[in-house]
């Protein structure tokens, strides 16, 4: 008898089945050769995260890696495996994870932040009668898209210009287009893919996809070509290093560097979605926020990675956001080197685990309240109080393959939301109602996000105005 596996925790809504989870006894089931376990307790997860070997698997990915076997494209670190995996990691890793590195890249953020807060700024006057921006998400992704491309590829891409060109904006479509399919190609067995027309549609996005990046790599390649031959130094952040460098092919770079730019998204804009939604309902946590960004960035000083280090309730409430919202609700282990003990059972080779972390994180055991919004629970003090289990909210997961744009993901939106809400007061649509999560893959809002953005500046000038007081 199994101790607290359960199987299926959570609708496609992302809210738990009521009484299916914790000390529940459901499955194993089987998904084509693997067994598949729910796991659902953060001793649990602990458990088979500890037990990982030297090359931990989530999924095989057959449709992405097929398509890559199709056009002798490279495997990255998402679709990678065994020992080479293993090597793509350790030459991807010190640039994306070292915190004196990925401090190097807020100038390049902050300018991508400059230009997502004058885009709102323009959509508030023009679409939002001065106040309302409508579908934050859809900003958030251009944004996050943005920003994550000028640190790769160190490049600007123009979404947020308007009108967004047009080899962008394919570009995005390409991504969203092979997204959409992939969930679709995996219901069909493998030998019927050629005959159907949505794994040409598929094929087809990625090729685009590899287009672009493809195009983007070479141009760097030339820059760099030219800098070097006229004797001057060069200097880039991460496309440039990993070309210097000398230790991938340029087939590997582009393989590894358009996954991360994949991985980096949707993510990113989900996670800074939830937390602005948020804040617009929680007017104490807002001023509070405003009051930390103040002091260590008065006036018009833009915040750089060490005046991150000074805000932790910024980053409490990034955190917080992340428990309540992990936008990689379930993950997943296959266990391919051993057989493994969870709980008092021994689990055979080929086994899938699905860890439920949505699940984990509202156990009321770990984190009192755990449907409120409180980022106190992660201040250092309050964490020593509480002792939280620390595997009950992992959402950049555990270990060796852990998310490898952590430390990015991270600068982006503490600069993003830092900077954000030194200019404007938010608040939420008045004919709005609840947004609830939905899993389409991610934890994603299942509809629009749409606040009200009051610019600080304005709302102090014009009390003041309208006393006659000069400025
Ligand atoms: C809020 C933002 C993000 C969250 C919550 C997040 C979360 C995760 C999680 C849970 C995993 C699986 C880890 C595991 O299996 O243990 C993962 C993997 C990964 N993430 Fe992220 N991620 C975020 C942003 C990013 C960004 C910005 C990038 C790229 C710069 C990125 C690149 C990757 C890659 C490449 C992997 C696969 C690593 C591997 O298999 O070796 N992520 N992420």
């Amino acid at each position: 008898m199994m101790k607290r596996i359960v199987y299926l925790n959570y609708t496609s809504h992302g809210e738990l089945l009521p009484g299916v989870y914790l000390n529940a006894t459901y499955g194993p089931s089987k998904y084509g050769p693997l067994v598949v376990v729910n796991v659902a307790s953060a001793e649990l997860i602990e458990q088979v995260l500890r037990q990982e070997g030297r090359h931990p698997v989530r999924t095989d990915m057959t449709h992405w890696r097929t398509y890559r076997d199709l056009r002798n494209q490279a495997h990255g670190p998402l679709t990678e495996m065994g020992a080479k995996w293993q090597r793509i990691r350790s030459i991807l890793n010190p640039r994306m994870l070292k915190p004196k590195h990925v401090s190097s890249y807020a100038n390049t953020i902050n300018e991508v932040v400059t230009d997502f807060i004058n885009r709102v700024a323009w959509l508030r006057e023009t679409r939002g009668q001065g106040v309302m921006v409508n579908d934050l998400t859809g900003e958030l992704y251009k944004f996050a898209f943005e920003g994550i491309c000028s640190v790769l590829f160190e490049t600007r891409m123009g979404c947020m210009n308007e009108p967004v060109p047009e080899k962008t904006q394919k570009f995005i479509f390409s991504v969203g287009e092979m997204f959409r399919l992939s969930p679709v190609v995996v219901l069909f067995p493998k030998s019927t893919w050629p005959y159907m027309p949505f794994w040409k549609q598929f094929v087809a996005s990625w090729d685009y996809l590899f287009k672009v990046a493809e195009d983007l790599v070479q141009k760097k390649i030339e820059e760099i070509q030219e800098k070097v031959d006229l004797d001057e130094n060069v200097e880039g952040a991460y496309l440039t290093h990993l070309l210097l460098s000398d230790q991938m092919t340029v087939t590997e770079i582009l393989g590894s560097i358009t996954e991360l730019l994949l991985a980096g998204v949707d993510t990113t804009s989900n996670t800074i979605s939830w937390c602005l939604y948020h804040l617009a309902k929680e007017p104490q946590i807002q001023e509070q926020l405003y009051q930390e960004v103040i002091s260590v960035c008065p006036g018009d000083k833009v915040p750089t990675s060490d005046d991150i280090g000074q805000m932790p309730y910024l980053k409490a409430i990034v955190r917080e956001t992340l428990r309540l919202y992990p936008v990689v609700p379930g993950n997943a282990r296959v266990t391919v080197e051993n057989e493994i003990v969870v709980g008092d059972h021994l689990f055979p080779k080929k086994t899938l685990f699905h860890l439920c972390h949505y699940a984990v994180s509202y156990d009321e055991n770990i984190f009192p309240n755990a449907h409120t919004f409180l980022p106190e629970r992660w201040l250092r003090g309050a964490e020593e109080k509480s002792k939280h289990h620390p595997f009950g909210s992992v959402p950049f997961g555990f270990g060796i393959r852990a998310c490898l744009g952590r430390r990015v993901a991270e600068l982006e939106m503490y600069l993003l939301l830092s900077r954000l809400i030194k200019h404007f007061e938010l608040s939420p649509d008045p004919a709005g109602t609840t947004v609830k999560p939905i899993t389409r893959t991610l934890l994603c809002p299942a509809t629009p996000i749409n606040l009200q953005l009051v610019d600080r500046r304005a709302a102090r000038e014009e009390p003041r105005a309208a006393a006659g007081v000069s400025l």
